[in-house]
């Protein structure tokens, strides 16, 4: 075969290969080890157009930062010359508009095909989901029914959520004794009692509205040590006899609720390990915008159902460009994880906090209206103000800016509060920053 023949063959197969990336069913992307697009198919724009800001694809981390910030820093971190960066990470896009549609997410894995050549595979990942959610309430009921009889603990809660009666399995996975749970509420299970009335309230009707209502988290045991468990709680109805004043027995529909209480902290190690890797951040190890989306649409069905404050923060640090390019990537890697930790240890358990960009944080508060949002806010800036962060013996100190909205019956979805949360924000960088801001409708007034 001559040398002109060989070269012949590879643009054949060169021309074969575009083809095959032409028409792939999948988003396909070919990039740079700093992600610029060298070569993409029709559906990888169709996919990522909507993310572009200034409407042009030409680098890929930077088309999908506001949606998976992580991504540019595992690719730097990846040191093989080639292999997988990330298999099926999802980016979520939108929020579901409440009966209207699906939230919107987009699943992307990351190949190192050279040291500097990467191929994206992205997919469409919004129906997968839809189909994942009911696997695992299916998952859930099946655990349920078939799990072996010593690592569940049942109980019956009355209509307001108080343990009615002991039993031995009580015991046996929670080490709590009889009396300390018997008439107390469920909250008893949780750290430091750490869930209030009204999220208590919030599950009880959601069993009441879908049958079940399911947890997962940490819990604590009589003896202070803490397992990681699923609870479900299932509405009962039962008809109980009523006496009373000598009048004749009736019956009496009485509302009640079974709570089974499961240790699956051996079984999830490792399902643990890999479902954190999808929802906490990359670079800072918080809940990642994924996991944003995931809470709030739980907290807008909730808030549909019985509104109450929910208020969503906005965190962004301020000419965050200039701390990377006076002190380096290394720094401003530094100074996000000082954001994200000082963030983590302001806010409560309930909230959610999340990295939802490259220097942009959002806190869901629950409970939450907006003057105490704003005050927690204000109190926030403070600190951050007041600190520093120590790079190479030296320290740097940054500021951040924080937009505010608020949950109300004219707001669409989760994406609607998110744009109001980032207005506020934006009024908070064109005031000056190192300020607060919360949205004030149209007219967009500033706070004094
Ligand atoms: N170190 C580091 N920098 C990042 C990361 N993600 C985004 N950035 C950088 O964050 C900077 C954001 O810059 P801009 O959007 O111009 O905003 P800014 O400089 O903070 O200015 P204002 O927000 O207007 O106060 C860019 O330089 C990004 O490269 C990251 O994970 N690590």
């Amino acid at each position: 075969m001559s040398a002109h023949s060989g070269t012949q063959d590879l643009a054949v197969e060169h021309e074969a290969l575009l083809q095959f990336l032409y028409l792939a069913p999948v988003g396909l992307v070919q990039t740079s080890a700093a992600g610029e697009v060298e070569l993409m198919n029709p559906l990888s724009a169709q996919l990522l157009m909507p993310l572009s800001k200034d409407g042009g694809l030409a680098n890929l981390f930077k088309v999908l930062e506001s949606v998976a910030p992580e991504l540019r820093g595992m690719a730097e971190d990846f040191i093989s010359p080639q292999g997988a960066i990330c298999e099926g990470f999802r980016a979520q896009l939108t929020g579901g508009i409440r009966g209207k549609e699906e939230p919107k997410m987009l699943g992307i894995s990351l190949i190192k095909l050279a040291p500097d050549r990467l191929m994206a595979v992205l997919t469409d990942m919004t129906q997968v989901i839809a189909q994942e959610r009911q696997l695992k309430y299916n998952t859930a009921w099946l655990n349920a029914i078939t799990a072996g009889v010593t690592d569940y603990a049942l109980m019956s809660l009355d209509h307001d959520g108080r343990i009615q009666e002991w039993n031995p399995s009580i015991g046996r996975v929670t080490k709590f004794t009889a009396k300390e749970v018997v008439g107390k509420y469920f909250s008893v299970f949780y750290k430091d009692q750490g869930i209030s009335i009204d999220r208590m309230t919030d599950y009880l009707r959601e069993a009441d509205e879908d049958g079940w209502s399911l947890s997962e988290g940490w819990r604590m045991k009589g003896d202070g040590s803490r397992f990681w468990s699923s609870s479900m709680i299932v509405p009962i109805e039962e008809m109980v006899a009523e006496t009373g004043g000598g009048a004749p027995s009736v019956l009496q529909e009485e509302k009640r609720y079974a709570l089974i209480i499961r240790d699956i902290t051996a079984r999830t190690r490792d399902a643990g390990a890999r479902l954190n890797a999808m929802s906490t951040d990359y670079l800072t190890g918080i809940a990642n915008r994924r996991t944003l989306f995931e809470s709030a649409e739980l907290e807008l069905k909730r808030w549909h159902r019985h509104p109450r404050p929910l208020s969503l923060m906005i965190i962004d640090a301020d000419f965050f460009k200039k701390v990377n390019d006076t002190y380096g990537h290394a720094a401003g890697d530094l100074v996000l994880c000082d954001l994200a930790s000082a963030l983590g240890e302001s806010m409560r358990e309930i909230d959610t906090v999340s990295r939802i960009g490259g220097e942009e944080f959002a806190a869901l508060l629950p409970s939450t209206d907006s003057e105490g949002a704003f005050q927690l806010a204000e109190r926030f800036r403070k600190r951050v103000e007041a600190a520093c962060v120590t790079f190479e013996g030296g320290e740097i100190k940054y500021t951040i800016s924080i937009g505010i909205s608020v949950m109300d019956e004219s707001v669409r979805g989760f994406d609607d509060l998110l744009a109001r949360a980032d207005t506020a924000l934006y009024i908070a960088k064109e005031t000056g920053r190192n300020k607060v801001e919360i949205w004030n409708g149209l007219k967009r007034a500033l706070r004094t």
